[in-house]
């Protein structure tokens, strides 16, 4: 048993106030004022967490973990460490690999693996179409069996209407959430970043908002349809958001993520920062990024998901027009969440909510809480302390972030999984 005493415990819908949480065979035993004091627990291993927040492990339900196929950029087993060191002791991985999970051998590799390399759960999230080349319909029926929580074509939009109208059909009557990468190539084409002053002035081709407005239109109208529980990846535009506002007034089953990434940046930062600003969808206005914080705000959007995309550095050498799109995220979304806090943005609550219980609840999972019973997934966070944002000292495998050299305020202590350190504070810092 191991007891977490004296810090403030921030359970998303449970609990809010001072607690120590109880830990046993990995679950959590209970969370209550006043366990520290009790001689029957005084030989408890403890943790002090005194001056410190107590949280549900974060959940993050896009991350792309490049494992197999493409693991000189990432693979599961430094994705989850650099997961645990940002908080996250839950990781959705996107079917995005070599070869594409849509097929069964791939899903139960990739949680074979996940048994003997990761620090963190891992749940594989299946292709919609083989190959996600838009043609054929995967097995989803299979995948689920298999232990895919959702389906997603990820980076390659589904552009055929009457194969995702098909997908959506066949997701709803298995119940299973489909992730949707909402760009109509048709007008996003070539570009590199987003359409407006700052990619005329830079002479970059752009790709304008109105390829995510159209897309989420299109799927919202198909999940009317078919009653799919649909979730929009990485929301990054004003009228995106307003779209997934009105659908959900409508009664639509529709969920939004946003990465930190959308929420802190424009456009205007990619002249500084380059192919490190690169990515898909590409950052918008500041008319844009104040929707999404609203959206955020006011329950619009359901969850943070950082969409952690790792390329390598010589790829992203390749300069504006040729990088891959992407960047990582797992090991500075909590910082940036909490810049929004710091700036009264949102509520920690609100915050931690979009963290851990609602992005859990998007797909249905039993994570993202404390409650008696629950996996012992924990993170510990020092809410004061500042410090300077070091790729080189990632656990990731790459390094490709605009936030270099940031100082953010808020860093993870340590995290549990199952009621297992998987990640302590390293003492220099
Ligand atoms: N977001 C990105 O810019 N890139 C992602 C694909 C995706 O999420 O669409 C990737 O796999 O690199
Ligand atoms: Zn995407
Ligand atoms: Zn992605």
């Amino acid at each position: 048993m191991m007891l977490v005493h004296g810090g403030r415990v921030l359970d998303p819908g449970h609990y809010v106030g001072e607690a120590d949480v109880l830990i046993g065979e990995g679950r959590v035993m209970a969370v209550q004022a006043g366990l520290a004091k009790r001689t029957d627990l005084r030989h408890v291993t403890r943790i002090d967490a005194e001056g410190l927040l107590v949280v549900p492990g974060f959940v993050d339900l896009h991350a792309h973990l490049r494992e197999p196929g493409f693991e000189y950029k990432e693979t599961i087993a430094t994705g989850t460490a650099a997961a645990v060191a940002g908080g996250f002791t839950t990781v959705c991985c996107m079917p995005n690999t070599n070869p594409v999970n849509d097929d069964i051998a791939v899903t139960a590799w990739i949680i074979e693996r996940t048994k003997t390399t990761a620090s963190a759960h891992v749940h594989p999230i299946g292709a919609i179409t083989l190959g996600s080349a838009g043609r054929e319909l995967a097995d989803f029926r299979a995948l689920k069996q298999a232990g895919c929580v959702a389906v997603s074509d990820d980076g390659r939009p589904v552009m055929g209407e009457e194969i995702m109208r098909r997908a959506m059909q066949s997701a709803a009557e298995l119940d299973m959430p489909v992730i949707d990468h909402c760009e109509d190539t048709r007008s996003s084409g070539c570009g590199c970043m987003n359409d407006g002053p700052v990619s005329r002035a830079m002479g970059w081709r752009g790709m304008p908002g109105d390829a995510e407005y159209r897309m989420i239109a299109r799927d919202i109208r198909l999940a009317r349809d078919t009653g799919v529980r649909l979730h929009i990846a990485h929301l990054s535009t004003a009228d995106g958001v307003e779209m997934v506002r009105k659908a959900k007034m409508d009664g639509v089953r529709i969920t939004a993520e946003v990465s930190p990434h959308h929420f802190t940046l424009t456009d205007d930062a990619v002249p500084t920062y380059g192919a490190n600003a690169k990515m898909n969808p590409p950052l918008r206005r500041e008319r844009d990024r104040a929707a999404v914080i609203e959206g955020l705000a006011d329950g619009t959007i359901d969850a943070i998901a950082t969409d952690h995309a790792p390329h390598a550095e010589y790829e992203k050498q390749w300069g504006m027009d040729w990088a891959p799109f992407g960047v990582i995220g797992l090991e500075t979304a909590l910082g940036l969440t909490l810049g929004l806090v710091q700036q009264g943005r949102v509520t920690l609550q609100r915050a931690m909510t979009c963290l851990t219980s609602a992005p859990a609840a998007v797909l249905g999972l039993p994570r993202g809480t404390l409650e008696p019973g629950a996996a012992a997934d924990v993170t510990v966070i020092d809410p004061e302390a500042s410090w300077t944002v070091d790729p080189e000292r990632f656990r990731s495998k790459s390094r490709n972030t605009p936030f270099a050299g940031w100082v953010l305020k808020g860093q993870v202590v340590r995290t549990l999984v199952a009621g297992m350190t998987v990640y302590q504070r390293p003492e220099t810092l």
